[in-house]
């Protein structure tokens, strides 16, 4: 593997899933792997467990790790070409992504979408910016339009608490004060697709995501309907796609609660995480029996692991 910014770069999900479980159980079994390798993580948004998680993948496998917020401590960065430089942008693209590429062995990068500019977020303007520039493998810690170390994690999850071969899993829209990206379902729905599960996303009408990225996959607009016999609830708010980034439903209905889950097949709940409880849902379902979320983010340090793995083994040959 050389660089990870999309579910798309996986070639072989059985044998990555395999390779995580090991990691899983074995957490220093390649621990020689990251000797005198460093990783730099970039961050242009804040962050709990990416940065957590992956600052603990790379020290698992014998990895220097260095974190910058570009947010608020790095210079501000210029992405045009041919930009004139006299406003408050410091310091180009060009030479930023260079000069940390002589530094790291991996660059990974977390920057959230402009929810504004649809043709900027749909080209991943910030990673594809360092893609071009960086000399060494890039990773994407979520970007505009996906989070695929989330999804890997979701899927392990998933693998690890599902009772039958093909659990039908829903992804369902709940209501959020804030504009959100599309970027976790989107890389769940990549994911849940090349997954043997049966897959249902439920949305208020209108919330319909990139059709480029749904393809055939069922929508429901009743979310009870979709609820009936799911074995996994996972619960994300987007914003309006086609509206885009903004909010055209706050619809409290939406909630995941327990009379909802009561409609399942005792399903658990998942969520990425960071979540606004009695929002997307309640206190009751989270704090529940049912609610994976916790083990769903510890997993998110041994899907990095392995990702790390994989393109540190590619370095090598
Ligand atoms: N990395 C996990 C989710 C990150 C982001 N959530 C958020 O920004 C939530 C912020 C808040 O609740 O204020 C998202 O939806 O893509
Ligand atoms: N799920 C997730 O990516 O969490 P953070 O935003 O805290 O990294």
């Amino acid at each position: 593997m050389k660089h990870f910014t999309t579910v798309n770069h996986i070639d072989d999900l059985d044998s990555l899933l395999l390779l995580v479980k090991q990691i899983k159980s074995d957490p220093y079994s390649y621990k020689e792997l990251g000797t005198n390798k460093t990783i730099g993580l970039l961050f242009f948004n804040p962050s709990l467990r990416t940065r957590l998680s992956t600052q603990k993948a790379a020290v698992n496998l014998g990895m220097n790790c260095i974190t910058l917020n570009l947010n608020n401590e790095g210079w501000s960065l210029e992405f045009e070409d041919g930009a004139v430089m006299d406003g408050n942008k410091a310091e180009h693209i060009k030479e930023a992504a260079q000069v940390v590429s002589q530094y790291c062995d991996i660059i990974a990068i977390r920057s959230f979408p402009t929810l504004t500019d649809k043709e900027k977020d749909e080209a991943e303007h910030v990673i594809h910016s360092f893609l071009q520039y960086a000399t060494v493998p890039v990773i994407s810690l979520e970007g505009a339009s996906e989070h695929p170390l989330q999804a890997v994690a979701d899927i392990l999850t998933i693998q690890e608490y599902k009772t039958k071969q093909k659990p039908k899993v829903v992804l369902t829209w709940a209501p959020h004060p804030k504009a959100l990206p599309h970027a976790v379902p989107n890389s769940f729905i990549k994911m849940m697709q090349k997954s043997n599960v049966d897959f249902v996303i439920t949305h208020p009408k209108g919330y319909e995501l990139n059709p480029d990225i749904t393809k055939n996959s069922t929508i429901l607009y009743d979310q009870d309907e979709a609820f009936q016999n799911a074995d996994f609830i996972y619960a994300k708010n987007w914003s309006n796609y086609n509206d885009y980034g903004k909010i055209t439903s706050q619809d409290p209905s939406w909630m995941v609660t327990t009379e909802k889950m009561a409609l399942t097949n005792n399903a658990k709940f998942m969520h990425c995480l960071p979540v606004r409880r009695n929002q997307i849902v309640s206190d009751a379902v989270l704090d529940g029996d049912n609610s994976i979320v916790i083990p769903q983010a510890n997993n998110r340090t041994y899907a990095t692991q392995a990702i790390l793995t994989k393109i540190l083994q590619d370095e090598d040959h």
